[in-house]
């Protein structure tokens, strides 16, 4: 029976082997943290994240053959294969603060595997890094004289919060990096294999190493370039009656641009978009590429600016003063079907308000508990209501931050009565019914649409 073991129980690492437990039965899976409260909520059912279907995963292999655990050591010396899983934040201090990927939680593991090992493994990197990692990984794995070998496989991982079980069970594609030898070429084989368990042979590609790492970094600069360059023309929109939701249809329909990522929006969040641009921009640098670091860089700036334009929105058009007014703040989770907060645009919102003196008061279906760790020092100024008729009851202005679909379905008839008039509704997700939303009464702004007011 072949044994895997994932050190790191996080949002990839939990649901990526939850779904190969699930697939292989005669896999064996051992996921590894060094984070008991994180490992004891994997073992019930109040699972550590939120991901809609990842219970139903979770249940039919685990006890069977998918087993949750702190005992990092006896997971790597049992394995025939170890992912790592780990986090790789953006470094806050020293060189490359800010923008270069902290590998400290990378080269532990790698230095626990080369101490607890006694027989050969293969180590895939699951986690997103700076390419070229893996050398670095190698000299680690392989230093002194040690009698291991260890054969390092890049498999980034593609699955988006809120539909990881679908984008597990139905990847576009799965990435395998490896050596062009004849250990890596076997190793490569042996992952193969079990992805080909559930996922068609031709979505399965097999690259050198290198490619593999930078296609990851890759991939995420390439989306969220788009999410920054639609929310750039949202902004020209604006000042010309032009509809960002219209003109994104109309080059969307061209077969060469397509239609998905094109949803303007308050900004992209997540732990991922942000971290892994300003990671590719540190390699450009650390190359001598100027350039391309710096066409890169421009993806996260426009997001900032789209961030900071709807705040400034909010204040104008609230006659340039929001100090002491109640705004209440509908989702906080960075994007719907999530529990996940990092690097939401909605922080940045919250902090902004703030700023001004607003009083917050913020509603997420899932994410609240997430939500109220995000900003200790604005404790004053935000309070959090789980039911949004609540939350927005005597406020000035309801912002929309979040897609959740239960926002649509809301009585805005009714939280337009409970507010304060005029009643203002700000759709960062341009998702809701904004001529209905005007007809009952609102002062309606939305985000490269033109805004719909009563006032004169
Ligand atoms: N979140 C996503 O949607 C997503 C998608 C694709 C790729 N990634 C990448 O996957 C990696 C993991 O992301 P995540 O969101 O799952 O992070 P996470 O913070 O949710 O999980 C990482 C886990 O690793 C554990 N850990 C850290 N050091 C450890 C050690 N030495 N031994 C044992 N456990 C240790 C932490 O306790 C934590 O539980 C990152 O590189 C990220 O960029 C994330
Ligand atoms: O048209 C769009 C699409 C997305 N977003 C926003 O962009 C952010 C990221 O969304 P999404 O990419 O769906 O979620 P993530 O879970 O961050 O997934 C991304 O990051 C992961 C981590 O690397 C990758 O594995 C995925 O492939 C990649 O999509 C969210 O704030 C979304 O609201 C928009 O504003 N407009």
């Amino acid at each position: 029976m072949t044994k895997i073991c994932c050190i790191g129980a996080g949002y990839v690492g939990g649901p990526t082997m939850a779904m190969i437990a699930k697939q292989c039965p005669d896999v064996q899976v051992n996921v590894v943290d060094i984070n008991e409260n994180r490992i004891a909520a994997w073992q019930t059912d109040e699972l550590p994240i939120y991901e809609p279907g990842l219970l139903e995963v979770v249940q039919e292999a685990r006890g069977r053959n998918l087993f949750f655990s702190t005992d990092v050591d006896q997971g790597i010396r049992d394995a025939d294969i170890v992912f790592v899983s780990v986090n790789t934040p953006t470094k806050t201090f020293g060189e490359g603060a800010g923008c270069a990927s902290d590998l400290q939680y990378w080269e532990l593991c790698a230095r626990r595997i080369k101490e607890v090992s006694t027989s050969d493994k293969i180590i895939v990197e699951k986690s997103t890094l700076p390419v070229r990692t893996a050398e670095a990984m190698e000299r680690v794995l392989h230093a002194g004289d040690n009698p291991v070998h260890f054969e390092v496989l890049s498999n980034p991982e593609f699955l988006a919060e809120g539909t990881a079980i679908d984008d597990l069970h139905n990847p576009d594609r799965v990435l395998i990096g490896g050596h062009e030898t004849e250990t890596g070429r076997k190793a490569i084989q042996t992952l193969v294999e079990i992805y080909a368990t559930w996922i068609p042979r031709e979505r399965i590609l097999t690259t050198n190493l290198w490619s593999s790492e930078l296609s990851k970094l890759t991939a995420n600069a390439f989306l969220a370039q788009r999410v920054s360059s639609i929310n750039a023309i949202s902004a020209l929109c604006e000042a010309t009656e032009a509809d960002v939701a219209e003109v994104a249809h109309a080059i969307g329909t061209d077969s060469r641009i397509g239609p998905k990522f094109l949803k303007a929006s308050i900004g992209f969040g997540g732990s991922c978009f942000k971290k892994d641009i300003l990671n590719l921009v540190y390699l450009c640098e650390t190359y001598g590429l100027k350039e391309p670091a710096e066409y890169w860089r421009q993806v996260v700036v426009m997001n900032e600016y789209q961030e900071k334009r709807f705040v400034t929105t909010m204040l104008h058009s609230m006659f340039n003063t929001i100090a002491n007014k109640r705004i209440a703040v509908l989702g906080f989770a960075f994007k719907a079907d999530t529990g996940d907060t990092r690097e939401s645009p909605a922080i940045k919102v919250c902090r902004e308000l703030a700023a001004e003196h607003a009083t917050i008061v913020v509603s997420d279906p899932e994410a609240m508990e997430n939500a109220k760790l995000e900003m200790p020092e604005l404790a004053d100024r935000i309070g959090f209501e789980e039911d949004p008729y609540k939350a927005a009851e005597g406020a000035h202005a309801v912002a929309v931050l979040t897609d959740w679909k239960l926002y649509k379905e809301l009585d805005f008839r009714r939280i337009y009565d409970g507010m304060q008039k005029p009643a203002f509704l700000f759709d960062g997700r341009n998702m809701l019914d904004h001529d209905a939303l005007f007809e009952m009464g609102f002062e309606v702004y939305s985000i490269g649409k033109g805004y719909k007011t009563h006032l004169k």
